[in-house]
């Protein structure tokens, strides 16, 4: 056994670097990172917690398959990682039961599971030993039950599409889950009963009882995308612009969303009372605006962290008397992130101590400049509790929809984006909708996030009874067979059967997902995700103790020069790591950074829910060094080539069936069984490949040293001589600089 890193004991007995990480730091043994090294004494009390693997025997089903090059041992590796993977996931997996218990088929499929867990403790009758410990030892002690005997018949094919549990690949074929776990120990993958069989896994199983498999592919495409109609450029008119308010704590958010309701929504309404459904639309000079009514930048964020692009205008309220505050940096970034233009509301204007100059000073930092010193950004000055200069603030935000050629196309099936959603006693599920394009009818067929019905009612933001809803409407519909989510999108079908069809798929694809666990960007997978071509700019959130600390990082980080990938510094600031802060690094795939401070209990709690990844510091270099070094494992690795030794051909021995032996002098360095060869006569390359055979006497061996001699059989090539020279070299990863 020789040291490792924590990365490789970590995938090497699927789990993850975190949970070593804190299991060493459980155990008060201090690592940096997933690339610190582990001592073999440190190994050693790891395994008492992970190590219920041999990697010896988890390599089996892996080594079947012929390694040929330096490629095929790459994706072995890959199907180890898959293999790893999953198991690692484990524990999200335990965590979303939570989630999908709202689902009436994952609800069946716990219970079942459970049902069945508890069987086999009555058939141990030693529950003691079923008890605590941990998932894995359960599941060995599982494994080592009696089996149950086989009733049904086993099946001569299955069918099965998307991938297999163990305990579903085993309610297929007719057998006992623990049997199955069983079979495929003994093909070295430890497996839990609910853990996904990659396709290799399923027919490896399958061939063991003889059964033949097919997957099915699933045609039904799930991506909305793949639905949306293309606007046709005669249809698209103008449309209201959708605006999020947003800044510090007391700034007045809320005085003026109400403000600008009272002087606006209530013109001309009899009664004139306003429904709270999440957002509500105003008119401003025969034109309307719609207002998103959860003020601040959390909500917004969130909404885009489920990918919703909801907001076309920020309006960023500074109080006039109080300056910029952290807060409403943290807006700004939010804002800029999104790429949403800033209108800025300068409020609070009736007080004494009002300073609008200085808040424009203050703003001139953070790129908003105004328009009369020669930026773009519009400032209105007002009082929400006067309500005054509110006609100038919507004046303006017309001003900027013109700007930004807001326009749709009211001919199409709606396509948009849920703000609220909850469950009523009376009404059922009960959605508030933006509608972004199209028009949204009662008795529409309708899928929304995960869930799919048809549109039974529609109230708009009056709470008027509704028949249509166009671009930047919100109404509030019932309908719908669940509660979907805040920020889940929906699209409108003609065909009532495609939009179930649609629907079912996207619940099953939701179920799928959760029970693998979606990443978010983490350090320890960078590599990953920029392999797969997935990510090239690595964001970063800081916080820090001082603002100096902050920027120190920031300016260091980015100076970090890796080829291919990019830092992207989207928010600094100073205190405590909090919620926001996590919102917004799950919705930029960010990764948090904490300098000399901690994240709240808040954060803490979303950090791991949104599984964003907070790495904590308190010296700078070390920083620097974490980010690094992941990043330069995140590129593909490049390779050098090493010659090992050469070999002379001496003498030719020719024997049917195994062909040419070349009887070799190792003259230089060493020959090994696993390398690369060259054949060079007269100094000219004639055959590049790999060793066949390479034998002392009669045995073969794994490397044959300089001054011995050997018989050398090489793949595919015959036409050896003597006088040859057998040229042995291998691919060696190089470190990037
Ligand atoms: N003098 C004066 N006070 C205002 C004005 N606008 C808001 N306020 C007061 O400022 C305080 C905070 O206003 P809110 O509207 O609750 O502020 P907010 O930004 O929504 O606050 P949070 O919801 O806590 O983030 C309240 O006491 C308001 O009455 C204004 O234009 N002038």
């Amino acid at each position: 056994m020789s040291k490792k890193r924590v990365y490789e004991y970590a995938k090497e007995n699927n789990t993850t670097s975190k949970e070593v990480i804190n299991y060493l730091k459980s155990l008060d043994i201090n690592v940096s990172n997933h690339m610190s090294t582990i001592s073999i004494e440190t190994i050693l009390k790891l395994d008492e917690k992970f190590g219920s693997k041999e990697p010896e025997k988890k390599n089996t089903s892996t080594q079947e398959k012929p390694k040929k090059s330096a490629n095929n041992h790459n994706n072995n590796n890959n199907n180890n990682k898959k293999t790893s993977g999953n198991t690692g996931k484990n524990g999200n997996q335990q965590g979303n039961k939570g989630k999908t218990n709202n689902n009436p088929k994952t609800g069946g499929q716990q219970k079942n599971g459970q049902h069945n867990q508890g069987q086999n403790q009555n058939q141990n009758r030693n529950k003691n030993k079923n008890r605590g410990k941990g998932g894995r030892n359960n599941n060995q002690q599982r494994q080592q039950q009696p089996q149950k005997p086989v009733v049904k018949e086993t099946p001569k094919k299955i069918t099965y599409s998307g991938t297999l549990t163990v305990d579903e690949l085993a309610g297929k074929l007719n057998k006992d889950a623990s049997e199955l776990i069983k079979k495929l120990m003994f093909l070295g993958v430890m497996a839990t009963k609910n853990q996904d069989l990659d396709d290799d896994a399923v027919e490896l199983i399958c061939s063991e009882y003889d059964v033949e498999v097919e997957k099915e592919i699933v045609f039904e495409d799930t991506d909305f995308d793949k639905y949306l109609e293309e606007s046709k450029q005669e249809n698209l008119v103008e449309r209201p612009a959708v605006v999020t308010i947003m800044g510090h704590v007391d700034h007045g958010k809320t005085t003026l969303l109400d403000a600008i309701r009272h002087t606006k929504v209530t013109e001309g309404e009899a009664g004139g009372i306003t429904q709270h459904i999440g957002a509500y639309q105003v008119e401003n000079e025969g034109k309307k605006v719609t207002f998103l009514d959860t003020p601040g930048h959390a909500a917004f964020t969130s909404m885009r962290s489920r990918g919703a692009q909801v907001t076309d205008i920020a309006i960023l309220v500074v109080a006039a008397d109080d300056g910029v505050m952290p807060q409403t940096v943290e807006a700004i970034n939010h804002a800029k992130a999104a790429e949403v233009p800033i209108i800025i509301a300068v409020n609070k204007m009736d007080k004494e101590g009002a300073n609008p100059d200085r808040v424009m000073q203050e703003l001139t930092e953070y790129e908003l400049v105004p328009e009369d010193w020669g930026g773009d950004t519009i400032f209105v000055n007002l009082s929400a509790i006067k309500q005054e200069g509110i006609n100038d603030l919507l004046e303006m935000i017309l001003l900027v929809s013109e700007v930004e050629e807001l326009k749709a196309d009211q001919t199409q099936n709606a396509f948009g984006t849920v703000i609220e959603a909850q469950l009523d006693k009376g009404r059922g599920s009960v959605a508030t909708l933006l509608v972004q394009n199209g028009t949204l009818r009662v008795g529409d067929s309708i899928v929304v996030g995960n869930t799919f019905g048809r549109v039974r009612a529609m109230v708009n933001d009056l709470g008027k009874r509704v028949q249509e809803a166009g671009p930047s409407t919100p109404v509030e519909i019932t309908g719908l067979n669940d509660v979907p989510q805040a920020g889940d999108q929906f699209l409108v079908f003609s065909d009532e059967k495609k939009a179930r069809q649609i629907g079912e798929a996207r619940q099953q694809k939701h179920i799928q997902e959760s029970r693998t666990g979606q990443s978010k960007v983490s350090l320890d997978d960078l590599f990953e995700q920029i392999k797969q071509g997935e990510m090239k700019d690595i964001n970063i959130i800081i916080k820090a103790d001082v603002q100096g600390s902050a920027e120190a990082l920031a300016s260091s980080l980015r100076k970090i020069e890796v080829e291919g990938v990019q830092i992207k510094i989207i928010h600094t600031g100073v205190g405590a790591i909090t919620e926001s802060d996590i919102i917004l690094a799950a919705a930029s795939n960010a990764i948090v950074i904490g300098f000399n401070v901690r994240p709240d209990a808040n954060a803490k709690k979303t950090a791991e829910t949104e599984e964003v990844d907070v790495r904590l510091h308190r010296v700078i270099y070390k920083v620097i060094e974490e980010i690094e070094s992941a990043m330069k494992g995140m590129l593909d690795p490049e390779f050098e080539e090493k010659v090992t030794g050469q070999a002379e051909v001496r003498e030719i021995f020719k024997v049917s069936k195994v062909g040419t032996i070349a009887g070799s002098y190792v003259t230089d360095g060493k020959i090994t069984r696993n390398a690369g060869v060259r054949i060079i006569r007269d100094g000219v390359v004639q055959f590049e490949g790999e060793i066949d055979a390479l034998k002392r006497f009669k045995d073969d061996v794994k490397e044959v040293a300089q001054n011995y001699e050997c018989g050398i059989t090489i793949k595919n090539f015959n036409d050896i001589k003597e006088g040859d020279i057998i040229e042995a070299f291998v691919m060696e990863e190089i470190e990037r600089k």
